[in-house]
């Protein structure tokens, strides 16, 4: 029998400087040889410094994207970013039900690190309803955690009670990033499977070349879970990935430059 190629399907807004959305995760699919395909949710006209405007894509077409890749090509794993409105959320969680995607890596974009909303407001919340019951790995950073929790999280008593929520709400595992956790020397992610907890600490690089960092480490988580491997171990592998990308930023842009998809290379080179 020939070796299956692995698949993964990104359903996410356009990034037209590179370093986020859509294209962050292609590169990061090719980048861990896994074939990557898309459904654009919006374009946005951005760059290093920040989003100058956004189209939202017709839910219709969005659903059509979806269908043409799941009945031709076939989807081992698909992530969600960007979702920009409710009637595209609810078009995507009907989709992954109809198509019964298991390996759903769900990264709950609210807000662009350059401050612009890139999910309305009024659909936030929704994200508990719609897809993160439906999720097998939810990747919220600390400020979307807080809006889904309602509270804050600074302690890590209150992130494992956080933890246990996202799995309450019928994800099967979640990872608190703690990218925006300054004060920390480490940069360092709670993993939780409702049973056991995880810490997955690397060393904080001094950057500020961080656009793009939990698109590509869910791509990541994505790339991994096509291949086959194990929900922690696909954590495992990303945070890797992810902490290699930002050790060797990209010296793009005016602005929050985008991080380097290749520097995993460098390891094997
Ligand atoms: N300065 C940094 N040095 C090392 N790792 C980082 C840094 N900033 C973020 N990370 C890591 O990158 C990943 C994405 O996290 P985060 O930046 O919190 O997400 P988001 O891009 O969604 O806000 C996490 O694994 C986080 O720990
Ligand atoms: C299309 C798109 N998707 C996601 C992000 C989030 O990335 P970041 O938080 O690094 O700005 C973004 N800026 N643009």
């Amino acid at each position: 029998m020939m070796n299956h190629i692995p698949r993964a399907l990104t359903i996410a807004g356009s990034d037209s400087g590179g370093g986020a959305g859509i294209q962050a995760d292609i590169k990061t699919f090719q980048e861990l040889e896994v074939y990557g395909m898309s459904a654009i949710t919006a374009i946005t006209a951005q760059n290093t410094l920040g989003v100058t405007g956004i189209q939202e894509i017709d839910p219709d077409i969005v659903a059509k994207q979806i269908d043409a890749v799941v009945s031709d090509i076939g989807v081992d794993a698909a992530k969600t970013g960007m979702i920009a409105n409710i009637e595209i959320m609810q078009i995507i969680a009907e989709k992954v039900k109809q198509y019964q995607i298991l390996n759903l890596v769900v990264d709950p974009v609210m807000v662009s690190k350059s401050g612009h909303s890139l999910l309305e407001e009024e659909a936030r919340l929704a994200l508990k309803e719609l897809l993160i019951p439906l999720a097998m790995v939810v990747t919220p950073n600390l400020p979307e955690a807080e809006v889904l929790i309602g509270k804050p999280l600074d302690r890590l008593e209150a992130r494992k009670e956080a933890a246990q929520m996202f799995i309450d709400w019928g994800a099967k595992h979640v990872v608190i990033k703690g990218g925006h956790d300054k004060n920390k020397e480490k940069a360092e992610d709670l993993f939780y499977d409702g049973k056991e907890f995880v810490t997955l600490s690397a060393e904080r690089f001094e950057t500020k070349h961080t656009h793009g960092t939990g698109c590509t480490f869910s791509a990541a988580i994505t790339a991994y879970l096509a291949k086959g491997v194990s929900p922690l171990e696909a954590v495992h592998q990303a945070k890797t990935f992810i902490s290699q990308a930002i050790s060797h930023p990209l010296q793009i842009g005016k602005g929050h430059g985008p991080t380097n998809h290749w520097a995993h290379r460098m390891r094997r080179e």
